[in-house]
């Protein structure tokens, strides 16, 4: 499916658009079908222009008293007085959208039960894409000469002469030259410059491939031509690229971007956490000589318009995203990486409900696309797929260099003795104090952000709550405030018991990141300190920066939440210490395990990644508990097993399949009612051989003033889940005052 259009990439340089339409499919008049954004449950006829129109083309029709954006999907329905038809109104000068990508808004619409309308926004979510092509005025050496030279206009040729045939903006050659606009101008008016109007989103500059990369080690070497193997195959197949932390992972799937990038095709890398991806961009640009495309919530209106763009006109080689980055309309997509695969940010949890580690597999196959999962910590979904064949597996098992894994040990916190209201144990405090001497860097580990998670009054015993949320309220001290983790409401913290109303009792319960760093400050009166949560800093950038300072060497000890899981490379880290190794362990999460293993070895990963060897310290009450006992083993093919074996026995996913419902209303009683309901009208599920459980209030009972009913179907792996969901849910009348969402393959289930 490789596209061999030689001018790639940058063909907008040339004086040729990038795109041309499709032959229209059909002509002036003839009957065709738009979809909208609009919440309409199917897409509605509209006649096509003078013209004519082909599929994909992004249009603008009537609908009601408005105009709104669809796209062409297929020819009309019909079947109604065709003098009533209304026309479309204008075709948009954006590329159509592909076949490829209808088809996979179709698919990833049906899989997640998704209407389509929300689809397309997804699909769409870039500024600006009805306006006009935006251009703007860009001045060169012109052919004339001007009629007198003076000062002001000889420095503005000689900017011109000096940067040979490039374009200024009129800002930028005023400021090169340092006059002012109406010097350029008059030198406009006599040939001297000329002006031109160019299309104001440009193009990427060029990554070139050919570039060198790192001389790869052996292990490294063998582990990218596999990965450059699959995409010489110029077909679909899925990688899972599992490599222990510090290994190389990134220079190895880098060179997989290399080798898609030399086909001239396009290159799609998910992050994670991509506010902290700065080291990662300098990174690419080492490795190709230039930036690659952003796509994430922090860019701007006008980049993200560009990138749409030039996504589409092959413009961008290379596309480094959040999640939504893969509904993007890649003109030629040839490989989507996704970088620490397991991670459960990639399950987006509002609106509409996918998980972009699957749904990047679904893209790829209709694209004939590589995929390459990399993790130190896989998912047990992509280690099953692995190991059941679907997914070829590359395993790199070694750090790169001198680097070996950490040593794992447990402080037994049954036999320290840890004064009430502190949480580093003696044995831990030693080994800080131990690295502080030797001038290397700790990290103690808390995944819990804010001052104290409970703030209770010691008269009358009452704890604060959300008033909204069936939630406490969390203290940021820092914030000087009480907040609610589930919705971001807040408030100052109260003088006196919002119950009992004496005065001065509130005190706060268990530690939380500040809390840990004042205990800290107490304990190494002399070390620097530095806290990293999200909640501490205004801005990404701000992060960024306090990230970058600690990996210089600006912090002793590093007291941080999951934020320093990911990651980071601090090369002088030789210590972490986790407070609570127990916290994730409970609760009724069938993934608790998984996630706690995966958490817990990744932050072990932060230490000995330069020359001097890690330890990792993990405080646990429950040091038998099979799970700490596996992570402390570092057997995780073991605990991958064990954890597989447990999920077969119990139908779990990945060997059972999983909806989750969740109902919500203002009133209690109007969602448990619906849920009832729908429980008794079980038929097509029961039919499909699968099963309701519920209804039952939600782990979380109340989100923003809204009770929470859930409701889980289970099925045996093969059985169409999503037909049979869809059915159900249909069969029932629901209250008007209700909200519905499906959730297919549920990650959590609050
Ligand atoms: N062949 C190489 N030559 C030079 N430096 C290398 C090489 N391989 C890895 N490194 C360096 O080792 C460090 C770890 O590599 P990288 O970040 O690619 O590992 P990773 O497996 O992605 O790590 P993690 O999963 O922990 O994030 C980086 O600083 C990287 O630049
Ligand atoms: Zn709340």
């Amino acid at each position: 499916m490789a596209d061999p259009d030689p001018a790639f990439p940058g063909s907008l340089f040339d004086e040729t658009p990038a795109y041309s339409y499709a032959p229209a499919d059909y002509a002036e008049g003839e009957l065709v079908s738009v979809l909208t954004t609009q919440p309409l449950d199917r897409p509605l006829d509209y006649k096509a222009p003078p013209g004519g129109v082909a599929d994909g083309a992004f249009v603008l029709v009537p609908l009601g008293p408005r105009l709104v954006m669809g796209v062409v999907w297929g020819r009309g329905r019909g079947g109604f007085d065709l003098s009533k038809a209304r026309g479309i109104n204008a075709v948009l000068p954006v590329p159509p959208m592909r076949e490829e990508m209808r088809d996979f808004l179709e698919k990833a619409g049906a899989y997640t039960l998704t209407p389509m309308p929300a689809m397309l926004r997804l699909a769409t979510r870039a500024p600006g894409l009805t306006d006009p092509p935006s251009m703007r005025k860009v001045y060169r050496m012109g052919e004339g000469e001007p009629d007198r030279m003076t000062d002001a206009r000889s420095r503005v040729l000689a900017v011109l002469e000096e940067f040979g045939g490039l374009a200024f903006t009129l800002k930028e050659l005023s400021e090169a030259a340092g006059v002012t606009s109406s010097v350029i101008k008059g030198l406009v008016k006599q040939g001297a410059v000329s002006e031109e109007n160019t299309p104001r989103d440009l193009p990427y500059p060029t990554l070139d491939p050919s570039l060198p990369g790192k001389a790869l080690t052996e292990a490294q070497e063998a582990a990218a031509d596999d990965l450059r193997a699959g995409l010489r195959a110029g077909s679909y197949g899925t990688t899972l690229l599992r490599g222990i932390t510090g290994s190389g992972k990134t220079e190895v799937y880098l060179e997989a971007v290399a080798a898609a990038l030399a086909q001239g095709r396009q290159a799609l890398v998910l992050l994670p956490e991509i506010a902290l991806s700065a080291e990662f961009l300098t990174r690419v640009e080492q490795r190709f000589g230039a930036k690659p495309a952003e796509w994430h919530s922090g860019v701007t209106m006008t980049e993200r318009r560009r990138t749409w763009k030039m996504v589409a006109e092959g413009g961008a080689q290379l596309v480094v995203g959040a999640r939504s980055a893969l509904f993007l309309p890649f003109r030629d997509l040839g490989l989507i990486v996704v970088d620490e695969e397991h991670d459960s940010s990639y399950k987006q949890e509002d609106g509409v409900l996918y998980n972009a580690r699957d749904m990047a597999v679904l893209r790829a196959s209709i694209a004939g696309a590589q995929v390459v999962l990399a993790s130190a910590t896989p998912s047990l979904e992509s280690w099953v797929n692995a190991q059941a064949g679907k997914y070829r597996r590359v395993d790199l098992k070694s750090r790169f260099g001198a680097a070996v894994l950490p040593e794992m040990k447990a402080i037994d916190m049954r036999a320290e003795e840890v004064p009430s209201g502190q949480w580093i144990s003696p044995a831990l405090r030693q080994a800080v104090n131990q690295r502080v001497e030797a001038g290397e860097q700790s990290l103690l580990f808390l995944n819990r952000r804010g001052y104290a998670p409970v703030t209770l009054c010691r008269a009358c015993g009452h704890q604060i709550e959300c008033p909204q949320c069936d939630a406490r309220m969390v203290e940021h001290r820092f914030l000087k405030r009480l907040m609610c983790h589930q919705c971001g409401e807040n408030m100052p913290v109260p003088e006196t018991c919002p119950k009992c109303e004496a005065e001065g009792t509130l005190a706060a319960v268990g530690p939380g990141v500040e809390r840990l760093t004042e205990e800290a400050t107490a304990l190494f009166p002399e070390a620097r300190i530095a806290t990293l949560s999200s909640d501490l800093f205004s801005s990404a950038r701000a992060l960024k920066q306090a990230v970058a300072t600690i990996a210089g060497g600006g912090a002793d000890i590093i007291v941080g939440t999951q934020l320093v899981a990911k990651g980071h490379n601090f090369p002088a880290l030789t210590l972490v210490g986790v407070i609570d190794s127990d916290l994730g362990l409970h609760g009724s999460d069938m993934r608790a395990a998984e996630k706690t293993f995966q958490l817990m070895r990744q932050v072990a990963g932060r230490a000995g990644r330069a020359d001097k060897p890690g330890q990792a310290l993990m405080q646990t009450y429950q040091p038998d508990h099979p799970v700490i006992r596996a992570i402390l083993s570092g057997d995780e093919e073991e605990f991958w097993n064990a954890e597989a074996e447990s999920r077969h026995q119990a139908g779990m996913p990945p060997f059972g399949r999983m909806a989750g419902i969740i109902l919500s209303a203002e009133q209690a009683d109007v969602a448990m009612a619906a849920g009832m309901e729908l429980a008794r009208h079980d038929g097509p599920i029961r039919a499909a051989g699968a099963v309701v459980y519920g209804p039952a209030p939600a782990p979380i009972a109340r989100v923003r003033g809204w009770h929470r009913v859930r409701m889980l179907v289970k099925a045996p792996k093969g059985v169409a889940l999503q037909r049979a969901v869809s059915d159900w849910v249909a069969g029932v009348r629901l209250p008007k005052n209700l909200r519905l969402a499906i959730d297919i393959d549920p990650q959590s289930f609050f």
